[in-house]
Parts: structure tokens; sequence; C-alpha cells
């Protein structure tokens, strides 16, 4: 397991043991006598704490809260709150804080950047800590996440949140030693993983017991809980006690009714979804209005309003001449240029190492080595002026600062995507823009259900076509010289073609529509690669 950590997440080891307030040299037996007084007494002011917090629960009135003072929070997570300059809660933090201490379910939807990681962390921390959890209780919380990245940084934030606390808490996310996870895992108190990975542990593992855990947040809940994750998730469900408490975060709350019912929710509340709430009724009617699965039930959807969005209609093989136009009129600016696939990402990497846009470059992409991953998600984190080629590994929660500019180069699935992809800039308060980038069959159906689904007045741009610079005649010459990156443009021609073609929605996706040739030529390849 990674970092898993013996005494509170964040500090290594345990703590002295205070100095005994005497100036004689003092002799073990008086030692040991003042450590159990001592014990004694911290044990009884952490429960006279616990009872007077215990106490101001039910006072909770989200609508007066200005500063997380005001909440009923323990010292040890107030104190790490303020040390990391956290006074005032966001809005979807003053709404769920309150209901989640209270022990209720809740599900929150709130926009990207919003800050919902603290609106799971601290009911989870404060959790363990009112029912004096300790190492030897076991697992007592269970955080799960759609990616590996989104983990490992949900882990740094409770290593930050969690410090004065002495909770043990591991990360659980494949890619790492599995023998070393098995050892550690039924010795954490908070888990933190991906679904795969948690369920392998939960198959093999027989160490592994989750009948004492109580808390379940599933951050990206709508994520989790999709296809791709379905049958995974229900079987991990199976092995949680029925009676936990359950908490759903997303900037994006698509779930169906069934999904809810399957996590067995009790009385939820609902945050940041106002008039929308998933009734059967509302449910009904979101998805004859929208493009949606029936029974499915949406949050509103919104995006930050610091977030300037703009699309822009080209054909396919044009994207390469725009995408090297726009990095070299960008050489100042953090950027993401999200792809369909690890094979674009890979390729576009390569190449526009060779021709060297005067900007540092970066890749993060599944197929990626663990190691590697993490090492590009910090630098990608370091740096202010960098480009990072990516897929939607990259697309979810997570919390890269001062992004400039978000491009989606390919179109994305659908809303939801479209929304995570965006919000990577313009987090917190801050501003940042997004440019879509659409072939002309694409244009209409996207548009229009942005236009519906967003209220989102999108604005289309004309490229000066006298600000196009094509690095065609580059690419070709390297790809001539370099039979590997051949291979790898072969590659990304072939994956990109099969990601069109694998989309549900065929009225946005339309293989047919693209010109094969003039495609295979933008990447640099002299011959069309066999379908
Ligand atoms: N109360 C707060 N005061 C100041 N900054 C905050 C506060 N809460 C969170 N932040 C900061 O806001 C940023 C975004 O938070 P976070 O990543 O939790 O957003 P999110 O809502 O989960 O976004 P996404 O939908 O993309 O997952 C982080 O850098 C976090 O440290």
């Amino acid at each position: 397991m990674q970092k898993q950590k013996r005494k509170g997440p964040g500090r290594p080891g345990p703590r002295p043991p205070p100095k005994p307030a005497t100036n004689h040299k003092p002799n073990k037996q008086h030692n040991q006598k003042r450590a159990k007084e001592l014990s004694r007494s911290k044990l009884a002011a952490t429960e006279m704490e616990i009872q007077e917090l215990r106490a101001k629960y039910d006072e909770i009135d989200a609508n007066s809260i200005e500063r997380f003072a005001q909440f009923p929070l323990s010292q040890k997570t107030q104190k790490a709150l303020a040390e990391y300059k956290y006074t005032t809660p966001t809005e979807v933090q003053r709404q769920s804080i309150g209901h989640a201490l209270q022990g209720k379910d809740v599900l929150g939807a709130a926009i990207t950047g919003s800050g919902k990681t603290l609106a799971f962390l601290i009911p989870v921390l404060e959790h363990l800590y009112m029912n004096k959890w300790s190492r030897s209780d076991g697992v007592g919380a269970i955080i799960i996440s759609p990616t590996r990245e989104l983990a490992y940084q949900i882990f740094e934030t409770l290593k930050r949140i969690g410090k004065h606390h002495d909770f043990s808490a591991g990360l659980i996310i494949g890619g790492k030693n599995l023998k070393f996870e098995r050892t550690r895992m039924d010795q954490c108190n908070i888990l933190i993983c991906t679904p795969g990975r948690l369920l392998q542990h939960m198959d093999e593992n027989p160490l592994f017991n989750t009948t004492s855990m109580e808390m379940l947040v599933l951050d990206e809940a709508d994520r989790c809980l999709d296809m791709g994750f379905q049958k995974t998730l229900n079987s991990i469900i199976e092995n949680f006690p029925p009676d936990r408490q359950t908490l759903l975060f997303s900037a994006t709350q698509t779930n169906t009714l069934e999904d809810l019912a399957r996590l067995n929710l009790k009385d939820p509340v609902y945050v940041g979804y106002g008039a929308a709430k998933p009734t059967a009724a509302a449910a009904a009617a979101a998805a004859a209005a929208a493009d949606t699965k029936p029974g499915t039930s949406t949050a509103v959807l919104a995006l930050p309003e610091l977030l300037q969005q703009s699309y822009v209609v080209l054909p396919l093989e044009e994207k390469i001449t725009m995408l090297w136009s726009f990095i070299k009129n960008h050489l100042k600016q953090k950027i993401i240029v999200f792809v369909s696939s690890c094979k674009q990402a890979k390729y576009l990497y390569e190449i526009f190492c060779k021709l060297r846009p005067g900007v540092g470059l970066l890749a993060l992409y599944g197929s990626l080595h663990q190691d590697r991953r993490i090492a590009i998600y910090e630098d990608f984190l370091r740096k202010s002026h960098v480009v990072m080629f990516a897929t939607d590994v990259a697309s979810r929660g997570l919390d890269f600062p001062a992004v400039n500019w978000v491009l989606q180069l390919d179109c994305p699935e659908d809303v939801s995507q479209y929304i995570h992809r965006a919000g990577r800039s313009a987090r917190n308060k801050a501003r940042g823009e997004c440019l879509l980038v659409l072939t002309p069959s694409e244009e209409e159906h996207m548009i229009g259900t942005l236009r519906e689904q967003l209220h989102l007045d999108i604005r289309c741009v004309h490229i000066d076509p006298k600000k196009l610079f094509s690095p065609r005649v580059k690419i070709e010459a390297f790809l001539a010289q370099f039979p590997e990156l051949r291979a790898s443009a072969q590659r990304a021609f072939l994956a990109y073609l099969k990601s069109v073609f694998l989309m549900r929605n065929k009225r946005l996706f339309n293989v047919l529509s693209l010109d094969l040739d003039a495609y295979a030529q933008s990447l640099g390849l002299a011959v069309t690669p066999h379908l």
C-alpha cells in the first residue's frame, strides 16, 4: 500500500511522549504514572469535547454559517483547516457538512472546483473521531474514486486536513504491489480506492474485512455508478454493511433511480439539486426533454461563471494545424488538450516534442505506468507554462491550479464529459477558458445539446487563416526518418476511428462522415492505414 500511515494521515510515526514538568531527574515509575494520568485526562477531555460537539449537531443551520469555526468540528480538524487557510466554507460545504455530520446520506452536486473534496473529507474525519475510532477498529470509511490520479489527490488532501488526527489511511489504486497493499489494508481506518482494485482485494484478500465500515463516499458518483463500473460497483456494494452512511458527490449527478436504489440510501438529503430532485416524475420529464437514459435524474448542470466557453468548427484533417497554431500563439499559458484515446495523446506528445513548439509538453493517459502517471500529474501541478495532452483520466476531479485553457480537441461523448473536461479550468473562483473543437458533422447536435441542457451561450469563433501555421511538411519528414513515430501515428489514426465508431450517440458521432485519407495525411502518414 502506498504511504500507509501508522499514526494519522500525513504524520510519520508516533509522537514523542510529553516531557514531565519537573526539574529533577524523573525515575521510570514516576514517568509511567505521569503518562497514565496524562492519557486519562486526555481521554476525559476528548470525551467532553465529543459530547459538546454532538450536542450542537441538531442546531446546525447551514444558512447562518459563514466560517468553518461555526461548525461543531473537532479541535484537530479546525486546527488543520486554519493552518491551510480554509476559513470560509464554499456553498456546497456549507450546505452539506451539517447533514453529513448528523449521519444523513447526502447527494451533493456542485460546479467543478467548488470544494466537494472537503465537503466529504471533513465529515469522514469527524465521524471517526466522534466514534473514537482507533487503529484496531479497522476500516471505518471507504472513499471510491473513478481514477487513480483523483484517488491520489484525495489522499493528499486527507493527509493535510487529517494531519492532527490519529487515523491511518491507505491508497488502493492498482499499478502497485498487490501483496504490499494486502498486508497493510486491514490496519487502515480510511481507504481511498479505485473500484477495480478495491474489488480485487475483496475477492482475493482473506484479511480484508469491511464489516466494521460505517461510511462510504463515492466521488464523481455518476461516473462510479455508470455503465463502465456498474458490475464492479454492484459486487463491491454487496460487501458493505447496509446500515452505513453514504455520501455521493459530483459536478454532474446523472444517476438513475435504480443506481440510487442499489446504494440503499436512506432518505437522502439533496444538495445542489434545486427543484430537480430525482423523483420518478422529474426523472421521466428530464429523460424526455434531454437525450438521457430513461429514469435518469440530473442535478442542475452548470459551469463556473468565470469560465469563458467557445467553439470552433473544423474538418478533422485541420485539427493538428489548428492545435499547433494555438500552442504557438499561447506559449506562456497552462493548457490541457483532451483527446479521445491514449494512442492519440501519446502520438501528439511524441510528434510535438520533435516539432519543439517552445513550451514544455506532457502527456497523461491510462496506459502509462502508474509511477509515471503520478510524476506527470505532479509535474503539471507545478508548472505554470505547459501543454498537457490527456485522455479523460484527467477530466474528472483533478485540481490543477491556474489552468488557462482547456482545449477539447475531440468532441466529448456527452454534456457531462464536456462539463468535467471544461471544469479543469476556472476552479474555485479563478478565470479560465475552454475551446471546443468540432467537426462540421458534430456541430449541430453538440451545440444544440449544450445550449439546451446548460442554457449556455457558447460562442462560435472563426480562426484567422493568417494565424494558422501548418507543421505538415515537418511531420512528414519526421515520420520518414523515424519508423517508430510512423507506427505511433498509425496507431493514433486507428484509435481515433475506433473511438468514434464505439460512441453510443450515433447522431453525434458518424465515422462515415470522416475523410480518412485526409485525416491520415494530416497525421503525416503517406498511406492511409488499413482498417
Ligand atoms: N473553503 C475553501 N476555501 C478556499 N479554498 C477551498 C475551499 N474548499 C476547497 N478549496 C479549494 O478549491 C479547489 C477545488 O476544490 P475541489 O478539488 O475539492 O473541487 P471539486 O468541487 O471537487 O471539483 P471537481 O468537480 O472538479 O471534482 C481546491 O484547490 C481546494 O483546495
